[in-house]
């Protein structure tokens, strides 16, 4: 699954930018990922959930929504309730990431754990039983058009083995740096969902972007998983 990530779009054509990795399912992108940042967790300033319920309304596409923000606890369950196909929540920020899990599932979202670089996969083997998805962070969250960090991907692969052997039941996801230069390295890990800001959205034909992205990863995780 490809995700485009609209933190590279240009935010006052935003209706038109995500039409533009739109279309039939299948065609288009999975899902749209929307990155919402408040300038205490990440020192960046982005959107919030009055942005995502017009983004809600303009597209058909599954809105991915990754929460850079501090008390998760409190804010995340408005864009669940917003009809946010996904709502993903730090582990660094969370109080009680169990008690998230279980109100986004009830309000209808998948939930989201997401882990930063430096944040270890197995503090959280227990929680993860409760989500849907885990976003492993391939740069410091807080701006687009990073350095993939590979030293991550142990994590990736750790994961998959888990879900590949029963013990976790979700969807690996990890976000920052992937273009065509990191993808299939990713994919080889075992990742499900690969997020994409600028490797998309800098690209001329952002749909032909995601197309490409997606025509490396499938050979790369099926040679590695299938
Ligand atoms: O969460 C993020 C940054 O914190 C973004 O989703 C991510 O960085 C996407 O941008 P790019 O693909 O350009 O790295
Ligand atoms: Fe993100």
């Amino acid at each position: 699954m490809i995700a485009p990530s609209i933190l590279s779009a240009d935010f006052a054509r935003l209706a038109d930018e995500i039409n533009a990795v739109g279309g039939e399912p299948g065609k288009r992108a999975d899902w749209l990922h929307v990155d919402v940042m408040d300038a205490h967790f990440v020192p960046n300033l982005t959107l919030g959930l009055p942005v995502v319920e017009s983004i809600l309304k303009t597209t058909e596409i599954p809105i991915d929504c990754h929460l850079m923000i501090e008390n998760p606890d409190r804010w995340a369950i408005g864009y669940a309730e917003a009809g946010a196909h996904n709502v993903t929540v730090h582990a660094e920020a969370a109080a009680d990431p169990i008690a998230i899990a279980k109100d986004l599932r009830a309000a209808g979202a998948k939930a989201g754990l997401s882990i930063k670089p430096g944040t270890d996969l197995d503090d959280y083997l227990e929680v993860l039983k409760h989500y849907d998805t885990l976003l492993v962070m391939s740069v410091e969250p807080g701006f687009g058009g990073q350095k993939f960090m590979s030293e991550v991907l142990p994590k990736a692969r750790k994961a998959r083995e888990l879900v590949d052997t029963g013990h976790l039941k979700l969807l690996v996801e990890i976000d920052g740096g992937i273009n065509a230069d990191t993808i299939e390295q990713a994919a080889e890990s075992g990742v499900d969902c690969f997020v994409a800001g600028s490797a998309v959205y800098n690209a001329e034909d952002p749909a032909k972007a995601v197309q490409a992205l997606r025509d490396q990863a499938a050979p790369a995780f099926n040679a590695a998983h299938g």
